[in-house]
């Protein structure tokens, strides 16, 4: 049997760090937080647990938080298994119809069958759906560009309408929605490979989200990589958009996804290390947030996030 002061000082400290997150919960309460999962992010299974923990702490706290997740390596795995390619051009694989049943099986077979059941080990939460199902997500065909030079890559989409019905009816239901980055063409004919990022962004300013947060494999975006690993804290939306020429692939829909993000309504779009177990929660903690955070031009000084 535990003494009753002993009890006090083991639970103490506890209770004060909950206290702690109080002002972020208050703040944020009733709030939508889209959370992109990208797949260079699941690195093992502890990792993937740890973020389900956070995804189910958010929600029980009050706050309606929405899983986009990616699974680029996931994709290039099986297509490997299955002897066929995996090719990019800026930063977008180029996508056969072959590709696209491959990437189709992945995302929603496999990446979005595990997240969703992670997360219900925490209570009947998540629902896991595609951009396809309600008509979530429509797209165009969207060409690389390489150089200048506008480059056929295939079923790629980019997102051009967000029909938030069953998301929103999810989220009302105290559940939390799972998506997968494919789209339909408006007229339904096609289907499309959107990149995670993109459809994250897309979500996020379509259903007014508070924030964007993008869990990655680095710390943030890198002031002067590869060369430096200086991480950028805070960028304002001009900031962002002079230093997106200058980006490497793999941070380019990121970081175009934050900007689009937080000029279509959304208050904070962020980049954090989600290699690091309870990334989400790290942000409650700490005044500034980790990683790097893009902020509307007219929010930039003084207020908290
Ligand atoms: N300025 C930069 N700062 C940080 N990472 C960068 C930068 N430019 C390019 N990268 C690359 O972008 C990668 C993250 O993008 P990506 O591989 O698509 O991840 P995810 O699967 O999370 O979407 C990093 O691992 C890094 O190699
Ligand atoms: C068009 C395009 O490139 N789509 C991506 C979709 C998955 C994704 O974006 O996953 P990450 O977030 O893990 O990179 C792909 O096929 O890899």
């Amino acid at each position: 049997m535990t003494h009753a002061p002993a009890r006090k000082h083991t639970a103490l400290p506890k209770a004060r760090i909950l206290i702690e997150a109080l002002p972020w919960l208050t703040r944020h309460h009733g709030k939508t937080v889209v959370i992109k999962f990208g797949g260079n992010a699941m690195v093992d299974d502890d990792l993937k647990a740890a973020f389900a923990q956070d995804v189910a702490f958010l929600r029980h706290a009050g706050l309606r938080p929405v899983v986009v997740h990616g699974g680029g390596p996931q994709i290039t795995a099986q297509l490997e298994r299955l002897g066929l390619t995996s090719e990019f051009r800026a930063g977008l694989r180029v996508t056969t119809p072959e590709t696209m049943d491959v990437v189709r099986m992945v995302l929603a077979g496999q990446v979005q069958r595990e997240l969703v059941g992670l997360l219900n080990r925490h209570g009947p939460l998540a629902v896991g759906m595609t951009g396809e199902d309600a008509r979530l997500m429509s797209a165009v065909r969207r060409y690389a560009d390489v150089d200048g030079e506008r480059v056929d890559i295939g079923r790629v989409g980019d997102v051009t309408e967000v029909d938030t019905g069953a998301v929103r009816a999810l989220l009302d239901d105290g559940r939390v929605p799972v998506i997968s980055s494919i789209a339909r063409s408006a007229d339904d004919e096609s289907v499309y490979n959107v990149n995670a990022d993109t459809a994250a962004a897309a979500l996020a300013a379509a259903l007014g989200a508070e924030t964007l947060m993008v869990l990655t494999d680095v710390e943030g975006l890198y002031a002067d990589w590869p060369a430096s690993d200086e991480v950028i804290s805070r960028l304002t939306e001009s900031q962002l958009e002079k230093l997106l020429p200058d980006l490497a692939s793999g941070m380019v829909p990121k970081m175009e996804g934050c900007l689009f993000a937080v000029r279509n309504g959304v208050r904070t779009a962020r980049v954090i290390d989600g290699r690091v177990q309870h990334s989400i929660l790290l942000e409650i903690f700490t005044d500034e947030g980790i990683g790097t955070m893009v902020v509307p031009d007219a929010a930039a000084k003084g207020e908290p996030t």
